[in-house]
């Protein structure tokens, strides 16, 4: 595979495991204490990344949890924000400015913070009640980020009462890693394909639902447009039908990012449609891709991690083709705004 380092892949994803007992330690002290509610808060694609994480909390516990971008949280504030809340953050880079404000008003508030971040040596780590720190340096090995997630959030599931199964999960997850090479390797052509077929595309419409919605807003915003300069619109697969759908034709790619969880027949109900009116659509759906050694009972849990795995190698295949590097942008973290 082009562009591609199995041993560091492999080396940041077991890396990532090796933050467990640091993790259960800091979900054990916040139990212990009680909490209200948790927050997720970021920006951007990292914001993006806690939208599973916010579906799970909502559909498979009770841990009242809302997702909030940093930025609109200092400006609107939170009625539901105060000292038994539980903060949780995530910046890979930990100098976002919104971000970093974030967890200032927050810890301000009186709320407990726990921050995310791929820097040890920032303020935003510094100052956090709990941090913890996933050092990494390599495009693809973003991946590693979501194992964190799942054992941070399903960590306060399993506390909580509400999700049994936890330290088997965690072994499936340690398995991950080596999976996921798998599945970039059985990917692979097919992204190479849709970059050769579509890489002169001036737009695409990205469609998804669930657990991967994430992704589909992400993948749309900071890999099309901000590290390819392709003009995008990510809508929500249940919405696709409110509007979205008059602009389907032969002229316009649609994808359809397709995960294992109970959203899934909306998902299908947008093939279902757009194969009657484009020959322009491309489906990436999890269910394609042998995992092994995971357990069947999980995937439904694993789509995010699964899609990113995937779409990763269309990024690349993508900056190969249009001979446009994923690394340079015209305005962001480049001027002042
Ligand atoms: N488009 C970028 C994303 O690519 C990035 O994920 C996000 C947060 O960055 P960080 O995780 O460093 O806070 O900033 C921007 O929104």
């Amino acid at each position: 595979m082009i562009n591609f380092n199995e041993e560091t892949y492999l080396r940041i994803g077991k890396g990532a495991m090796k933050l467990k007992s640091r993790i259960d330690e800091i979900t054990a002290a916040v139990t212990q204490k009680g909490y209200k509610n948790l927050f997720l808060i970021g920006s951007g694609g990292s914001a993006a990344m806690f939208m599973p994480f916010e579906h799970f909390l909502k559909t498979k516990s009770t841990i009242p949890a809302y997702l909030e971008i940093a930025a609109e949280l200092v400006v609107s504030g939170h009625n539901q924000l105060g000292k038994e809340s539980v903060c949780i953050f995530t910046s890979s880079s930990g100098t976002t400015s919104e971000t970093v404000a974030a967890a200032k008003y927050c810890k301000e508030k009186g709320a407990t913070t726990i921050c995310i971040s791929g820097k040890e040596d920032v303020p935003f780590v510094k100052d956090a009640s709990y941090a913890i720190v996933n050092e990494m340096d390599d495009f693809s090995a973003s991946d590693a980020d979501y194992i964190v997630l799942y054992m941070l959030y399903f960590s306060l599931m399993h506390k909580h009462g509400d999700f049994e199964k936890y330290e088997e999960f965690c072994e499936n997850l340690a398995k991950l890693p080596d999976a996921l090479v798998e599945v970039k390797k059985q990917c692979d052509e097919k992204a190479q394909q849709f970059a050769i077929r579509y890489k002169d595309a001036p737009y695409h419409m990205l469609t998804g639902a669930g657990s991967v919605w994430g992704e589909t807003y992400s993948y749309a915003m900071c890999v099309m447009e901000e590290m390819q300069w392709i003009k995008t619109k990510s809508v929500k697969a249940a919405e696709f039908f409110h509007g979205s759908l008059e602009l389907v034709d032969d002229n316009m790619s649609l994808i359809v990012i397709m995960g294992e969880d109970e959203t899934r027949p909306m998902c299908q109900r947008v093939i279902d449609f757009a194969k009657r009116y484009t020959k322009n659509l491309t489906v990436f759906d999890t269910a394609d891709y042998r995992l092994a050694g995971i357990s069947d009972e999980f995937r439904q849990y694993l789509s995010p991690i699964i899609m990113t795995a995937v779409l990763d190698r269309v990024s690349i295949h993508l900056e190969a083709q249009r001979g446009h590097s994923l690394d340079i942008r015209r305005y962001y973290k480049v001027v002042e705004y």
